[in-house]
This record gives structure tokens, sequence and C-alpha cells, in this order.
């Protein structure tokens, strides 16, 4: 078991609020999940995230600067294959497609942070999303046998693989937006080191929904990482919340992969990066996939402001990445506002 595992599984949760809706037998959307208010704020502009480009020789720069005026962008020439991706997408859509019944063999256990199940958000909320994930820490073997007790290989070797590059391109654009904030090689390798860190992969599912306008995919959270890449196949619906603007719709280009700002970078660069606020509405009549990868520090390390120059002070306290997450199960909305110094 991974020590992320570990940090989540002291913070349990309820059984009914890990197991999702049998959404194949839903022929109109039960009072459980109705969200009154799901599309107010949407901006009308044509607004969009800035794209970077990883070859380009300017990406430091681009990087802190998209880092410091959305907490979020796209990326291209990435170097991640996209039959790799596809293959992901393919055996997350075998998962999905399982009868309920037989998702559920891979149920998440309350105290546990891997396998099927409703958002870890979800008790915050006094609505259900529209929602099923599968959360993988490291190999997913033991809930692939639960699902495919004589075919669980490839699904495992495939997410195995991703895992793996999501990794190395977490670590490379980590590089270039802690230089970006002006860290030293020493200090960035301290944050940032092949061996260590904690890291995650949720494949998300939306599925068809007989009335999307009145459900919410996923609601509004901001992610515990330092950062997240995100592929969010060909439908439309992540949008995330731009201050003075409101909720701004990330609508998928071929090939591309968002990158999010999380609350430790946040915390990591004093408040200079926000940690984006952002929520998947559904918006067509389709069952809609993503897959995010999750990157942080080991769960021992100390995360504190690092990017001050003389004239600024720390606004956050040094936490552990054990504490953080303990904090974040505990109260979502205000995890930040509580180590605030
Ligand atoms: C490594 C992570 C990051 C987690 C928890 C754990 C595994 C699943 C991730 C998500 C995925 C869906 C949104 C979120 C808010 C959720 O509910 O579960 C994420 C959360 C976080 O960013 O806090
Ligand atoms: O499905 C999406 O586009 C976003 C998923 C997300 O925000 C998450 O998994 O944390
Ligand atoms: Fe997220």
């Amino acid at each position: 078991m991974s020590n992320l595992s570990e940090a989540y599984t002291d913070n349990p949760l309820h059984l009914h609020h890990i197991i999702p809706l049998d959404f194949d037998s839903v022929r109109t959307v039960p009072d459980s999940h109705v969200w009154p208010t799901s599309h107010a704020f949407e901006s009308d502009d044509q607004l969009s995230i800035p794209t970077v480009d990883l070859m380009d020789p300017d990406a430091v720069k681009l990087v802190g600067h998209a880092c410091e005026t959305w907490g979020v962008f796209q990326v291209i020439n990435h170097g991640i294959p996209l039959d790799i991706i596809d293959e992901v997408e393919s055996e997350a859509r075998r998962l999905f497609s399982l009868p309920t019944g037989h998702k559920l063999k891979a149920l998440r256990s309350p105290g546990g942070a891997t396998g099927y199940g409703l958002a870890r958000i979800s008790p915050f909320f006094s609505k259900k999303m529209w929602h099923e994930g599968f959360t993988v820490m490291g190999s997913p073997v033991d809930h692939a046998r639960e699902l495919w007790p004589n075919d669980y290989q490839r699904f495992c070797d495939v997410m195995e693989d991703y895992q793996k590059k999501m990794k190395e391109l977490a670590i490379t654009l980590m590089h270039l937006i802690l230089k970006s904030l002006d860290l030293s090689e020493e200090e960035i390798s301290k944050v940032v080191s092949p061996g260590g860190a904690s890291t995650a992969l949720q494949l998300n599912s939306y599925p068809f929904c007989p009335d999307p306008s009145r459900v919410m995919g996923l609601a509004p959270h901001t992610d515990t990482s330092l950062l997240t890449i995100l592929y969010q196949s060909t439908i439309n619906g992540l949008e995330i919340f731009k201050d003075g603007v409101g909720w701004v719709l990330v609508s998928p280009t071929n090939g591309s992969l968002v990158v999010n700002v999380g609350d430790l970078l946040h915390i990591l660069s004093n408040a200079q990066f926000p940690s984006v606020l952002h929520r998947v509405v559904l918006k067509e009549k389709q069952q809609r996939l993503s897959l995010a990868y999750f990157y942080s520090p080991p769960t021992d390390f100390h995360v504190s402001p690092l990017a001050l120059n003389p004239a600024q002070i720390p606004l956050y306290r040094s936490v552990s990445v054990r504490e953080y997450i303990h904090i974040k199960a505990k109260d979502v909305e205000k995890a930040l506002s509580l180590i605030r110094i």
C-alpha cells in the first residue's frame, strides 16, 4: 500500500457517500441528484485558458504567467503518445460499461482510497453528483482482479504505463513552474524528486443523463495536489472559475492536456498561483470520460511558502502533505484558510 493511500485510510467515509446510483436503470433524475442552480454565473465571453507549447524556448515564462493569471493552462507538445491515452480511455470505458452490480465488486472500502465509487468530496454536498470514479494508486491489480478474474492484466499494464508517463510529465512541468518562481535547482530538487512523490490516477465517468441541465457532474472543488494533469476526451463539461469573470468552459482540444494548480502549489507559491476552482456540468446527452493524474510530494514532506523575496511574509504555515489531507477531509472548503497565518 502506498503512503498516499494510507493518508486517506485515516479519514474513512460512509458507504452511502461511496456507492454511486444505478445509472443504468434510471429513466428520470431522482430528487437526490437535482441541483437547483448549477448553471449560475456562467460567463458568456469567448474566453479561454492559455495554451503552452512545451517545446517553446520560453516555456518557463509562459507556464509561470499562466499559473499566475489563470491557475490552469493547456499543454501541447507534451510528449505523451496519443495511442497510450487512447488505450487508457478504452480501458476506462470497458470498466465503466460493466453493469453496476459488477462494478460494485471493486467498490472502494470506507477506509480505502482506491477502487470504484463516488468522489471523495461527496459528503460535503447535500445533493449527489452524476458521477462515478475509479481511483488508482500504483498497481490496480487487486480491484482489477475483482472485476475481471481472468482478464485483468491489460488493464493493469495500461494504467501503470500511463502513470509512469504522467509522472515524468508532472516532473517536467514542476521544474518549469518552480523555475518561473526563481527557485534554485537545489530547492527544486527537494520538492520534486523522481523517487519520492504521492500520485494518484482518477478515472472519471459522467454517465448518460436523461436531464443533464438539472444535475452536477462534479461539484466545485480545488484539487489537493501540487498539480493535476487532466485528459478530457472529446465532450464538453469542465468549467473553471475565474475571479471577476465567472465559470469559463474549458473545451477539449485534440490531444492536449489540461494542467491545473492544486492547493499544495498554491501554498508553495505563497498564493501567487491560484488553486483553481473547477466543476463539471453535463452539457450533452452523452457519457463523458476524463482521466485526472494528481502529483504531490511524499506524505511526510512539509509544504510551506518558498517563493519569498525579502519583502514578503509567508501567508501559510508549513504543513505536511499528510496533515493537509487530514484537514481537507474534515472541511474541504475551509482547508486553506485553516492554515493561513
Ligand atoms: C489523490 C487524490 C486526490 C483526490 C483524492 C485522492 C484520490 C481521488 C481524488 C479526487 C478526484 C475527484 C475530485 C476530488 C476532489 C475527489 O473527491 O477525489 C479529488 C481529490 C482531491 O484532489 O482532493
Ligand atoms: O472530469 C473533469 O474534467 C475534471 C475532473 C476533476 O476535476 C478531478 O478529477 O479532480
Ligand atoms: Fe479536480
